[in-house]
C-alpha cells in the first residue's frame, strides 16, 4: 500500500491535462513553418501524380511482345524522350524509343528495358540490341500511382514531416492548414532570483524561465517571458493577472507547502479552477494544474530539473495536443539497466540516465547526483528511466522503460 495515496499517478495526471486541451483555431502557413505540426483538415489531391505513365529507368521503351523470340532482339530506335518533353511517335512492332528516367512513355510501348541490359550495334547506329525479355509494365511508373485527383492524400491530425510536405508541394500546395501555435506565458517566482544579465551576488540566477521558453519553442509553442514575480501573494497575483490572450501559462516555483509558496493561492484568487495538485513522481511532485476559460495554467515546481521533467511529462504533451497532434504521449523504448536502483515505494521516479547501444540493446546508466536541484545530471542525460511507483528495487540488467528526452542537443 502506498504511503502517499492522495497523489495522482503520472498517467492519470497526463490524461486529465489532455482532456483540457483541444486543437487551437486553424491558420494557413507556408509549408516550411508547418514542419512538425498537424494538419487541421483532410487534404485532397488536386492533381493525379504521376500525370502520365513514365519510365523508372534510363533505357529503351519497348513493346514487351517484341522480346518473346530468341535474344538478343534487334529493334530500330525511333526517337529519344527526355524528362520534361513529350513523345512524338508511336512505338510500333520492331521499334523502340530511347527514354530517360521520368520521361513520359510513348504510345505503343508497354515496358522499359534498362540501358545496362542492352547493347548498341556499331554496324547499325539506328538500332539497339535488347539482351533480356521483360514483361509488360517493367520499369514503368503508372499514371496515378502516387495520387489520384480527389483522393484523400493526408488526413486531419497527420503530423507533417518532410515527405508529407513534399506530397503537398507536389500538388502545387504551398500553404498548409494547421492549428495555430500555442501562446505560452512563462513566469518565474522567487525572492532569491535574478536575471542572468544581473550580478547574482548570493542570489540564484533564474534558469527556469529561459529554459522553459526554449522547451516551449522546441515543442512548437510561442513563449513570452513575464519576468520574475517576488514571493508575495500580491506580486504573484499581479503578474498572473496579465495573461489575457495566452493559451497556456507556465509558472515555476512556489507550489509546495512553504511559507512563501503562493502560486496556488494566487491562481485561486484569480478565479482559476484547480484541476489537481501533486503527482506521485520524483522529481516534480508539487505540480499544480488549473483552468480559467480557455487558458490552461500549469504551476511547475521550482527546482530546475523538476521543472524540466514536468515539462517533458505534462507540458509538452499538452502543447502538442493543442497543435492538433494525436499521438502526444512521451515516446518510450525498452532498455536494460546498467547498475542497480532502489527507493521507497510511493512515488514513480524518473531517473536521469545516459543510454547507449551495446550488442543490440539500449543500456541505461544512472547518472550521479539525482537531486531535483542538480542540473549536471540533467545535462548529461539522454533518457529518463521510469522506476515505477510501487517498485522498490531494480536489479542489474532489468528491462526498463526509457523516455527519450526532447531537451538533448
Ligand atoms: N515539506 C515539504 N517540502 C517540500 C516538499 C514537500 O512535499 N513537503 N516538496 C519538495 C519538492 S518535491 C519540490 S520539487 C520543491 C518545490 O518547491 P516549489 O515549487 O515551492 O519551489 P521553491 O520552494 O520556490 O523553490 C525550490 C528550489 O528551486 C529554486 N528555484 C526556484 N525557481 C527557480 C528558477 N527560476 N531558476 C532556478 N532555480 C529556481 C529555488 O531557489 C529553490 O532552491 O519543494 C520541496 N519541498
Ligand atoms: O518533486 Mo521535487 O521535484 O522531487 O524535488
Ligand atoms: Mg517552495
Amino acid at each position: 500500500m502506498s504511503d502517499t495515496p492522495e497523489l495522482l499517478p503520472v498517467e492519470e495526471a497526463r490524461a486529465r491535462i489532455l482532456e483540457l486541451c483541444t486543437p487551437l483555431p486553424t491558420e494557413w502557413v507556408p509549408g516550411d513553418d508547418a514542419l512538425g505540426r498537424a494538419l487541421a483538415q483532410d487534404v485532397h489531391a488536386r492533381r493525379t501524380l504521376p500525370p502520365w505513365d513514365n519510365s523508372a529507368m534510363d533505357g529503351y521503351a519497348v513493346r514487351a511482345r517484341d522480346l518473346a523470340g530468341p535474344l538478343p532482339v534487334r529493334l530500330t530506335v525511333g526517337e529519344t524522350v527526355f524528362a520534361g518533353r513529350r513523345p512524338t511517335r508511336e512505338v510500333v512492332s520492331g521499334t523502340c524509343a530511347r527514354i530517360m528516367t521520368g520521361a513520359p512513355l510513348p504510345p505503343g510501348a508497354d515496358a522499359v528495358v534498362m540501358r545496362e541490359r542492352t547493347r548498341t550495334v556499331e554496324a547499325a547506329p539506328d538500332a539497339v540490341e535488347i539482351l533480356e525479355a521483360v514483361g509488360p509494365g517493367n520499369f514503368i511508373r503508372p499514371r496515378g500511382e502516387d495520387a489520384k485527383e480527389g483522393d484523400v492524400l493526408l488526413r486531419r491530425g497527420t503530423p507533417l514531416g518532410i515527405p508529407e510536405l513534399g506530397l503537398l508541394w507536389a500538388q502545387g500546395q504551398g500553404t498548409v492548414p494547421v492549428p495555430r501555435r500555442p501562446r505560452v506565458a512563462v513566469l518565474s517566482t522567487g525572492d532569491e532570483l535574478c536575471r542572468v544579465d544581473e550580478p547574482p551576488g548570493d542570489g540564484i540566477v533564474d534558469i527556469n524561465a529561459p529554459a522553459l521558453a526554449l522547451a516551449v519553442r522546441r515543442a512548437g509553442g510561442v513563449p513570452t517571458l513575464l519576468g520574475i514575480a517576488r514571493d508575495t501573494r500580491e506580486a504573484v497575483q499581479e503578474a498572473l493577472a496579465r495573461v489575457d490572450g495566452f493559451d497556456v501559462v507556465l509558472t515555476s516555483a512556489g507550489v509546495s507547502v512553504g511559507d512563501h509558496d503562493f502560486v496556488k493561492d494566487a491562481l485561486e484568487a484569480l478565479g482559476v479552477e484547480q484541476r489537481f495538485w501533486r503527482v506521485a513522481i520524483k522529481p516534480g511532485k508539487p505540480l499544480v494544474v488549473g483552468q480559467r476559460g480557455a487558458t490552461l495554467f500549469m504551476g511547475l515546481p521550482g527546482n530546475p530539473t523538476s521543472s524540466l521533467v514536468t515539462f517533458e511529462l505534462f507540458v509538452r504533451p499538452a502543447l502538442r495536443r493543442l497543435q492538433g497532434l494525436e499521438d502526444v504521449e512521451p515516446a518510450r523504448v525498452t532498455g536494460r539497466l546498467d547498475g542497480r536502483l532502489s527507493k521507497a515505494p510511493g512515488l514513480a521516479h524518473f531517473v536521469r540516465v545516459t543510454a547507449t547501444w551495446r550488442a543490440g540493446e539500449l543500456w541505461a546508466k544512472p547518472l550521479g547526483t539525482q537531486t531535483s536541484g542538480a542540473l549536471r545530471s540533467a545535462a548529461a542525460a539522454t533518457h529518463l528511466l521510469h522506476f515505477p511507483r510501487e517498485t522498490s528495487s531494480l536489479t542489474d540488467g532489468s528491462h526498463v522503460e526509457l523516455l527519450p528526452l526532447s531537451w538533448v542537443a
